[in-house]
């Protein structure tokens, strides 16, 4: 292979919510059994990928649009920790690319740009994203260069990949049961898996198909949290709830406005962990209640994954696209005041779900 000119395979991993989370029980591994409800949303990072014939990994990470801007949007100095991310190995875009290379007896190098916009220790799964859309990416450039390792990389192989890499990662490859497992084209297409309930300790996947998209606001303070911190701090539930009730809140949201839908077991040890959360939580649900313009009966609001970013469910009484359409510069206005009332910085964003592995182009 020479090394110019080089195909480049790009994609934007989406963020997750998560939407439900309850805590079954703690395992020997220092894990614990979790039922989970996931959807991806469109807040996203991008990332290219270039094969070379010089064999090693080079990765550069930038923040989008820049680290002096989401600085300032944080409230924090431009060279604060919180927005550090890895570049050598421990970046879970190198893991994955290691893996990738054993899997498929490849000895050429890596070209990759990340461009990140997910926080990082948000519970938004910004690195288990980059990670599985890296092994879709470079399968797929394998695949391309060549075809024995259609034989390789099949879409069973990337799941187990994926979960070395992490508990959160293999809900980014999407719905892979959906798809043809062995054909490089599925993983080229993306595939429509938005929203999946998850067992085990997150990798055991059913995906559901959502009638319509939902939107959310989702805020970040800035606030990193070590995930296994959080989880140190979390008890066992005696009585547990069932994912499948946010499920089926999702799935008909007309009959649910009223009831508590969302519900988080990490979110009090991560409030006792850092208080401000609770504090940001708070604020969402308060400012969601005047909202009846909207049809907004309940403020449903939660914090995802181990924290610390908190969330609004924006459409619990399933708009049309329309009507969505034209509630959007009132959402946009909205958070603009949750923006201001938070106390220190913070990353606000409105969002809308969208599939968990996004299509790649290839240039
Ligand atoms: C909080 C969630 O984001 C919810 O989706 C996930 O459970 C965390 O997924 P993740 O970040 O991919 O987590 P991993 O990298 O697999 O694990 C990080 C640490 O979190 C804790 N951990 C994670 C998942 C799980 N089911 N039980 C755990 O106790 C463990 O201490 C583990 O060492
Ligand atoms: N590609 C990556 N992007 C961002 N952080 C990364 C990446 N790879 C490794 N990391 C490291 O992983 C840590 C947490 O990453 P991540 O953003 O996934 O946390 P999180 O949002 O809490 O995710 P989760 O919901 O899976 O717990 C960061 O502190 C960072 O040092």
């Amino acid at each position: 292979m020479s090394d110019s000119p080089r195909t480049q395979y790009r994609t934007s991993p989406p963020a997750k919510l998560n939407l439900f989370l309850e805590i079954l029980g703690r395992r020997d591994d220092g894990f614990h059994e979790l039922d989970t409800v996931m959807v991806a949303i469109d807040w996203r990072d991008e990332l290219q990928l270039e094969m070379t014939a010089t064999p090693g990994i080079s990765l550069a990470v930038q923040w989008l649009p820049s680290r002096s801007e989401v600085a300032s949007d944080l409230g924090v100095e431009p060279d604060d920790p919180l927005l550090d991310v890895p570049t050598d190995g421990s970046n879970l875009v190198h893991r994955a690319l290691e893996l990738i290379n054993d899997a498929a007896g490849y000895s050429g190098g890596w070209l990759v740009r990340l461009g990140k916009r997910i926080p990082s220790g948000a519970g938004m799964g910004g690195a288990s994203s980059d990670a599985a859309a890296t092994l879709r990416l470079a399968a797929a450039a394998l695949a391309s260069e060549d075809d024995g390792c259609l034989a390789t990389l099949t879409g069973d192989r990337l799941v187990e990949l994926a979960e070395q890499l992490g508990s959160d990662v293999p809900f980014f490859l999407g719905d892979v049961q959906s798809v043809e497992p062995t054909v490089a084209n599925d993983l080229l297409r993306g595939n429509p898996g938005t929203l999946a309930r998850a067992l085990g300790r997150g990798e055991r996947l059913t995906f559901y198909d959502l009638p319509h998209p939902h939107r959310f606001g989702v805020v970040y303070p800035a606030i990193a949290l070590s995930t296994a911190q959080v989880y140190r701090h979390a008890s066992v539930t005696e009585q547990p709830r069932s994912g499948l009730d946010a499920v089926n809140a999702f799935l008909r949201p007309h009959d649910n406005t009223d009831t508590e839908i969302l519900y988080n077991a990490l979110t009090r040890p991560a409030c006792g962990l850092s208080p401000p959360i609770g504090e940001a939580i708070q604020c969402l649900r308060e400012l969601g209640q005047p909202n009846a313009s909207l049809g907004r009966h309940r403020s449903h609001c939660q914090m995802t994954g181990s924290g610390s970013a908190c969330f609004i469910w924006l459409t619990p009484d399933g708009e049309s696209i329309q009507e969505q359409r034209q509630s959007n510069d009132v959402n946009e206005a909205w958070l603009a005041t949750i923006r201001e009332r938070l106390p220190g910085g913070a990353l606000v964003q409105t969002v809308a779900t969208c599939p968990a592995a996004p299509e790649i182009h290839i240039a």
